[in-house]
């Protein structure tokens, strides 16, 4: 492994900055961007952002002038694109104007990004200390930028940020871990791993803190609908994702050449127009991902315990947690057999075969990215434990060896409660508030005034439309991106109405039978059998210890080093 900094990492603050990030470009020639963030949220709620966006200048992110300002405009850019994709209360725009789409792309092309909201932009780099000399944590913290304007987002972001600055200290000890045991320096060793151990538990007390001032009500109908990507969002009038103006589809970067189109058909000319990326989540945390890669922890895909090759079923199914969509629509066209799909998120072998959390890398910052593709291929803790583990079955271990793997399952056994604490927060902030339906009678927080067009005349779904719970159409018109239902919302005379014509069976809404109990994540489908499993993936690595006064039989490992070696 290179030395943490060469990855953008801080021994002090992992994977957050250094230094916090910066409040405002400076540059006066980047004004209109920091104007219009300054007044999102009052131009949102007013129904005129879109006007305002519509006069913004295209400025040229070239100027920009170093990795701090290039993460400014990104957040900027991720905020606005949002609110105006999103709107408050208004139809779903698929076509994403020049003056965000193209700065937007190309910054995020610098950074090693998507050009879509992702968890680097609203946590790692939109917080601020209050106290520039105290600590980083929530007592000392504040965000740069909301969707909402809300406390609640604020404390959302701000929770998880807190997360990040606790789990710091792990980094460094988990690459000083990989020489320590090169070197079999095993005090060295212990001393690494009881870092790794106090820092989850700090990441653990931190994660609880999240129903303190975040209200799941606000999460789930508020904040949520604001980080939603454009894949998988059929029903809300994207079937085919958003449409970046000026972002030319067609320029090849291999060949350094603009394709010839003359042999494309109109239809597959406007579907090579679109992306479709997945939306802001912590999924995309590189920081519980380190975890997971230095300490072994296998995943699969979901409801497999092993992997498997996927059938044609499977492939129709678009199920994101199993496979996820190419970026670009159009690759569908050229590899009906999902063949070119798996080139989107970055392939790798190790232990992770889940496809969603390996498609999660891609949102995540190169260089962090590139850390954990090097830590994939360094990672020796696991192996080692391994190794401990069958030494036991011939042999009595020292004391130091013992006391290892003891803090190897203490460490999985942090990450575990982790994951228990989070299905918990899931389950309140996601799962119950979609059973609930929205709070419209409040007039409070949802009003029941709705477009002067009503949302349904607007549409003209093209499947019938089933059978839904009472509340849903109002929820529908006022929070598109929280429905469960399951016809694709193509606006009559959009771009994607005319795309449709040519290609029906593309951009498909999966059916979700709001009775059946499934609920999505963000554009995905049923999240809950995933976290578990992710979860119980996590406990399944704890490695059985033999107490020599106690145990007389021998155990055998149910995974052993020389097995974990094959399958590598
Ligand atoms: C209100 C708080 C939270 C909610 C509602 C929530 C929701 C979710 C959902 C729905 C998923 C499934 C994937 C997706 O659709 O995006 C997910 C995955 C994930 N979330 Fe959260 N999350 C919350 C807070 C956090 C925090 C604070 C972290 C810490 C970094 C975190 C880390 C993860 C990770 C690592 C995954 C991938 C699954 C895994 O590794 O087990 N989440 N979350």
């Amino acid at each position: 492994m290179q030395s943490l900094e060469s990855y953008d990492i801080s021994p002090q603050t992992g994977f957050l900055p250094s230094q916090p990030p910066l409040r405002r470009l400076p540059s006066a020639y980047f004004a209109p961007w920091e104007s219009l963030m300054e007044d999102c949220n009052g131009l949102l709620l007013a129904g005129k952002l879109r006007e305002r966006v519509h006069k913004l200048p295209l400025l040229d992110s070239i100027r920009l002038q170093n990795v701090q300002e290039y993460r400014r405009a990104f957040l900027i850019l991720c905020m606005v694109s949002h609110s105006y994709v999103w709107g408050k209360h208004e139809k779903t725009l698929e076509i994403l104007p020049a003056c965000l789409a193209v700065p937007w792309t190309a910054i995020a092309d610098h950074l090693g990004l998507c050009p879509v909201v992702c968890h680097a932009a609203v946590v790692l780099w939109n917080y601020r200390l209050l106290d520039k000399k105290g600590p980083l944590d929530l007592s000392n913290l504040t965000t740069l930028e909301t969707y909402t304007g809300s406390l609640d987002e604020s404390w959302f972001y701000l929770v998880t940020t807190e997360i990040e600055g606790a789990g710091a200290p792990c980094l460094q000890a988990i690459t000083n871990s990989i020489e320590h045991i090169k070197d079999g320096d095993y005090s060295e060793l212990i001393d690494d791993l009881q870092v790794v151990h106090s820092a989850l538990e700090n990441m653990n007390s931190a994660l609880q803190r999240m129903y303190e001032k975040c209200d799941p009500y606000v999460f789930y109908w508020k904040i949520r609908p604001y980080l939603a990507g454009w894949e998988n969002m059929a029903e809300v009038g994207l079937p085919f994702g958003l449409i970046y103006e000026g972002i030319d589809s067609h320029w090849d970067a291999e060949t350094d050449e603009y394709a010839d189109m003359s042999h494309l058909s109109e239809g597959e000319r406007l579907l090579r127009q679109y992306r479709r990326y997945a939306g802001g989540s912590a999924a995309q945390s590189s920081l519980i991902a380190t975890f997971d890669v230095a300490f072994g922890v296998e995943h699969h895909p979901t409801g497999q315990k092993s992997p498997i090759k996927l059938d044609s079923s499977a492939l129709l199914n678009r199920d994101r947690y199993t496979h996820p969509q190419s970026t670009k629509p159009a690759d569908e066209l050229n590899h009906p057999d999902g063949s070119a799909t798996p080139q989107t998120p970055p392939t790798f072998v190790r232990t992770n075969r889940n496809r969603f959390l390996r498609a999660m890398r891609k949102y995540m910052p190169l260089n962090h990215r590139k850390f954990l593709e090097d830590l994939e291929v360094a990672a020796n803790l696991r192996p080692f434990m391994l190794q401990l583990q069958e030494k036991q079955l011939i042999t009595h271990l020292t004391e130091k060896e013992t006391r290892l793997l003891e803090l190897y399952n203490g460490c999985l056994n942090q990450l575990k409660l982790f994951r228990d604490k989070h299905v918990q927060i899931v389950t309140l902030y996601i799962v119950n508030q979609s059973r609930k339906g929205a709070n419209t009678g409040n007039g409070g927080y949802a009003s029941d005034k709705k477009e002067p067009t009503p949302a349904k005349a607007t549409f003209t779904p093209t499947v019938p439309i089933k059978e839904k719970p009472d509340t849903s159409e109002a929820v529908t018109a006022l929070y598109p991106q929280a429905a469960l239902e399951s016809e694709r919302g193509i606006r009559e005379g959009s771009v994607s109405a005319k795309v449709n014509q040519f290609f029906p069976q593309l951009g498909l809404a999966k059916h979700v039978d709001p009775k059946s109990g499934v609920v999505r994540g963000t554009g995905g489908t049923n999240i809950m059998p995933f976290l578990k499993q992710s979860r119980d993936e996590t406990n399944d690595m704890k490695l059985p210890i033999i107490d020599p006064k106690v145990d007389s039989k021998t155990v055998i490992p149910e995974k052993s080093f020389t097995d974990w070696i094959l399958r590598r």
